[in-house]
């Protein structure tokens, strides 16, 4: 287990690690998150003592770093790739490594082969891709057999074959009983790899808990429901019954609309009893990447004038109906939805899966009487 209490690290003026208190316990892939500069690095020397904290501290199963008996053992780290000799090849480079710290030489060809790096064994490190030297910087990590792992943005630079590589590596070590802890800033990966989350922003704990609850804890839940196209009225009859019986509701730009407050099965009750035929109906499941946006937003200290979040929170200049007059227009977010429009020439009627395959089939063959004919 690490654990941290009060840690703090300043350079100057500058507070890149501020009272940060966490464990990271064993069994588990934690995600270390945070904005660019909010401090992930720094915590994570600190905690192999590359970095001195300025006050608090930080230990490894109970003791700090230094104090273990022949660290590399306890611990890996991955924490700059591209921290190697350019002029020593891989197996060279791990050999060193592993004769200053006891470790028998077959252990470094095993650790070659978990990364796939045989056949560039004898390769000069300069010579290596970015992902080479990835896969060479967790071989290192890996070299001692430890039971706590720290890797910093350990998927920098891999193709979507090492990504995935790395995901299943981080849940095995981890279903090993072993202390994972991986800092990156691919949240679709984030939510793939990490059971529990540790995030940071300007260097202050911001969350500390299960990547679901995370989830859960930052966003907002809400229903997408929207009348049938072909209803002219549906929308605004819906809305008028949604928010009589105390719903609230915002627009999405693409005419659905967004219901807080209300119940799924509530909504479609009200929908039925107000005669609207629904084409959509379902549960807004936040990402990972919206709910770690919701929570940084805050705390981002590097912004391009064209802050791509934006578009999740400003919103859209909408026409909107008579009966809310306080509606506001919903911030965009990713469509999680599985509403489809009706196929062209549908004739703006709904698709309906036929209920048997048979029945697919043979409306295959025969167009429907709403397909236009094809006349070339
Ligand atoms: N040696 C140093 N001297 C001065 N300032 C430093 C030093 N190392 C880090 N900092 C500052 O501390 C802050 C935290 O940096 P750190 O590299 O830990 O952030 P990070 O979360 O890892 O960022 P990124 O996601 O961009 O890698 C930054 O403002 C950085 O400029």
């Amino acid at each position: 287990m690490i654990e941290a209490v009060g840690l703090t690290k300043r350079y100057g003026a500058k507070t890149a690690v501020d009272q940060l208190s966490f464990q990271v316990k064993p069994g588990h892939v934690t995600g270390f998150l945070g904005p660019n500069g909010s401090g992930k690095s720094t915590t994570m020397r600190m905690i192999v003592a590359l970095d001195r904290p300025t006050s608090g501290h930080v230990t490894i199963n109970g003791r700090p770093f230094r104090e273990l008996p022949n660290a590399q053992r306890h611990v890996g780290a991955l924490l700059d790739a591209k921290a190697v000799h350019g002029g020593r090849r891989a197996r060279a480079h791990l050999l060193s490594i592993a004769q200053l710290s006891g470790i028998p030489e077959k252990r470094v060809d095993e650790v070659l082969a978990v990364v796939g790096l045989q056949d560039a064994a004898r390769q000069r490190t300069k010579g290596f891709s970015l992902g080479m030297g990835q896969r060479l910087g967790i071989a290192t990590a890996l070299l001692g057999d430890p039971q706590v792992l720290l890797f910093d943005e350990p998927v920098n630079g891999l193709d979507p074959e090492g990504i995935l590589w790395v995901r299943n590596l981080m849940r095995r070590l981890a279903s090993e009983g072993r202390t994972v802890l991986v800092s990156s800033h691919l949240m679709s990966e984030m939510a793939l790899t990490a059971d529990h989350l540790i995030v940071i922003g300007r260097g202050r704990l911001l969350a500390d808990m299960g990547t679901q609850e995370f989830i859960a804890h930052n966003s907002a839940g809400f229903a997408r429901v929207r009348a049938a196209d072909t209803d002219r009225d549906g929308r605004e009859t819906l809305g008028t019954a949604l928010t009589k019986a105390g719903g609230r509701i915002l627009q999405e730009p693409d005419g659905a609309l967004r219901v807080t407050g209300l119940e799924l099965p509530q909504i479609s009750d009200l929908a039925h009893r107000a005669g609207v035929r629904l084409w959509e109906l379902s549960p807004h499941r936040a990402s990972l990447e919206e709910a770690y946006m919701r929570m940084t937003q805050s705390s981002v200290e590097y912004t391009s004038t064209e802050d791509p979040r934006a578009e999740l929170w400003e919103p859209e200049p909408l026409a909107l109906p008579a009966w809310e007059d306080e509606a506001e227009a919903a911030p965009e977010v990713p469509r999680t939805g599985f509403y489809a429009p009706p196929p062209p020439g549908a004739g703006g009627q709904p698709f309906l899966m036929p209920s048997n395959p048979g029945e697919l089939a043979s409306a295959s063959g025969n167009p429907s009487p709403n397909t236009p004919e094809d006349t070339r």
